[in-house]
């Protein structure tokens, strides 16, 4: 990456990588972000992180959105609280096998507001990699806090990221808003996997018949505009939220859900990977 890059993204000089853990075992880091709130990010997060590990793969979770985290609940774990071994950490683990490592699941209650500052952000994100053991895993996917500010930023500077996958709705101000996303993604040198539009549509329960409540999407346009690959629209269904709710979405996401968005993370190369090939030697 160059320094250019990174000090036009707001990051200091000094490279800032957290050092993983010797009982970590992380192939491939792929974040999911989204331009702004509300999209439905964590859902796609944990409707991927499902879906690979229905594939069979070791997967887990890192919610990077610290001040709203989401992924506890849909994973069935709310009330519970990490354990540890030895200075270590412990990710919760979900019924099928994903390990969710979360701020919700370090606090007392549920409820409790996280009233942190920057610094202690970065330093639970620096706890959630450096300081957990997450043992071998494929895919650590990491559920990212809404837009493009601090804690994105510290992300991307502090994690080995391989991939982006970016969520968008349709009824965002979308293009304006991909463009944050991308431009981000760009200037961190990062490579953008594709994108998928949750909440495209609704399909009607008396006629089945598509609607496209927020209008008509504008995906095509602007995944054309910033040359993303389309990885997949979601309908905005009942279902899928009451399943979050009840935290049973690893039993009623159903199969095969967003092919695509899986097939790019699947056919990811991780670039520690891809780097250590370009140079045998390690020099
Ligand atoms: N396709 C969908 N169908 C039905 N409900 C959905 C869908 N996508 C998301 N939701 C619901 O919308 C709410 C917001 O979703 P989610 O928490 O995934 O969004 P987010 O973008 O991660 O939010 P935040 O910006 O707060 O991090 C949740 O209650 C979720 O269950």
């Amino acid at each position: 990456m160059g320094c250019e890059h990174r000090q036009a993204a707001g990051a200091d000089a000094a490279p800032l990588q957290f050092d993983e853990n010797s009982l970590s075992e992380v192939k491939r880091v792929i974040a999911v972000l989204s331009g702004k709130g509300g999209v439905g990010k964590s859902l796609i997060t944990g409707a991927l992180a499902v879906e690979l590990a229905r594939q069979g793969h070791s997967v887990g979770i890192l919610d990077a959105d610290i001040t709203g985290p989401s992924i506890p609940r849909m994973f069935g774990m709310a009330g519970k609280r990490v354990g540890g071994i030895g200075k270590l950490l412990l990710p919760e683990v979900s019924e099928h096998g994903i390990k969710v490592m979360s701020s919700n699941l370090l606090l007392a209650h549920e409820t409790d507001p996280v009233l942190w500052r920057g610094p202690m952000i970065a330093g639970a994100i620096r706890q959630f990699w450096s300081e957990t053991s997450w043992g071998p895993l494929d895919y650590l996917l990491v559920d990212m806090p809404p837009g493009t500010g601090d804690v994105a930023l510290t992300v991307f500077q502090s994690l080995p990221v391989d991939g982006i996958v970016i969520v968008t709705s349709p009824q965002d101000l979308v293009s304006m808003i991909v463009a944050k996303a991308v431009n981000m993604s760009e200037r961190m040198d990062l490579d953008i996997l594709g994108i998928v539009e949750n909440m495209s549509y609704v399909i009607c329960p008396d006629c089945g018949k598509k609607l496209e409540v927020f209008g008509s999407s504008k995906l095509d346009k602007v995944a054309a505009e910033h040359d993303l690959e389309i990885l997949g629209r979601l309908p905005l269904d009942p279902d899928l939220a009451a399943a979050c709710d009840a935290g049973v979405l690893e039993d009623r996401l159903p199969t095969g859900i967003l092919p695509d968005a899986v097939a790019a993370v699947e056919a990811l190369v991780p670039k520690r990977q891809s780097e250590a090939s370009a140079d045998p030697q390690g020099n």
